[in-house]
């Protein structure tokens, strides 16, 4: 489709992705009239954690991206979060139906932006542990600003990353590294981030980071479509598959981890920390 053409469309879908925002507005979705890619920026205060709600959005705006033949993605955060991870009252003294609308959301989430067909990176312009961390593992290319935390750090809230969760890191930073940092529950650095390869690049700034996602996107310019996506596909595919056929079991595990009074317990204690730590 020629660029115009798809600008036309792009545009299009933007008018109704603000039409939803505005009733709804955890989500915000901008199109950049030159290059098409769209800045998908979290919106829901005050540290985006993952609530059914966002989730919803997220995976909304994702199949809207997707259905409209996006250039590309870039996800960010209007706050100075990333994302605070899953929203820990989702998994508190539950309501069975609701956590299991959350948990399939979630995997829905996941698939559809593991598996996104335009390029992805994730602007991660403050702290991103947990579900933030798994939000941008699902990205193809990772950029960061300085002081901010990023892992998966499960472990020390008392629960267990689930495997899609490991696989996901495992992909990017390897067996070693991940079993390292899933057993500690590490959050890394920026810089230990780095490093260990868990991002690709750091900026100063959001503004820096935006231009770097952009070119990062463009660099697929030249490059046809259709291979790209089917390259992603097949580097991507096994986890992809592995996920999809293990979701009904990993919904039941999740539902029945949360449900057992010693994960209650930590989550609670987990919470009074948060809490207490707003008011020192
Ligand atoms: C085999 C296994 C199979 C199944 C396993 C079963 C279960 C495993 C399931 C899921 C895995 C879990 C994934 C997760 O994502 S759990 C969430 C982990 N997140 C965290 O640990 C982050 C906690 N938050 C923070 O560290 C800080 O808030 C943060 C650094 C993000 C920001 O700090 P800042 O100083 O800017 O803000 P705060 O004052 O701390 O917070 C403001 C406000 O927000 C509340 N808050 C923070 N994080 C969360 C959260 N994740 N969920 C809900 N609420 C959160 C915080 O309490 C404050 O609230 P209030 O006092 O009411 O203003």
């Amino acid at each position: 489709m020629a660029l115009s053409q798809h600008l036309s469309k792009s545009r299009q879908f933007l008018a109704i992705a603000r039409n939803y925002s505005a009733a709804a507005s955890l989500v915000n979705v901008e199109v950049n009239d030159k290059s098409g890619v769209a800045v998908v920026t979290l919106q829901r205060p005050p540290v985006n954690s993952l609530n059914l709600e966002l989730l919803t959005e997220i995976k909304q705006t994702l199949t809207g991206l997707e259905k409209n033949k996006s250039r590309g993605a870039i996800i960010t955060s209007a706050f100075k979060t990333f994302s605070a991870g899953l929203d820990i009252l989702e998994m508190y003294k539950p309501n069975p139906d609701r956590a299991k609308e959350f948990w399939t959301t979630l995997q829905d989430v996941w698939i559809s932006l593991y598996s996104a067909q335009f390029p992805t990176v994730a602007l991660i312009n403050g702290p991103a542990p947990a579900g933030g961390c798994l939000l941008s593992l699902c990205c193809e290319y990772r950029i960061m600003v300085p002081k901010a935390v990023i892992g998966l750090n499960e472990t020390q809230l008392g629960i267990v990353a689930p495997s899609w969760f490991a696989a996901s890191m495992e992909n990017v930073i390897g067996k070693r590294q991940t079993e390292l940092a899933l057993t500690t529950g590490k959050l890394f650095t920026t810089d230990e981030a780095l490093k260990v390869g868990l991002i690709d690049e750091v900026v100063q700034t959001k503004e820096e980071g935006l231009e770097k996602a952009q070119g990062f996107i463009g660099s697929f310019a030249r490059i046809s479509p259709f291979a790209r996506s089917l390259s992603k596909q097949t580097v991507r595919g096994g986890t992809i598959r592995s996920m999809v056929k293990g979701r009904e079991a990993d919904l039941q595990l999740f539902l029945a981890t949360i449900q057992q009074d010693q994960v209650q317990k930590g989550l609670g204690l987990y919470i009074e920390a948060l809490k207490k730590k707003q008011a020192a």
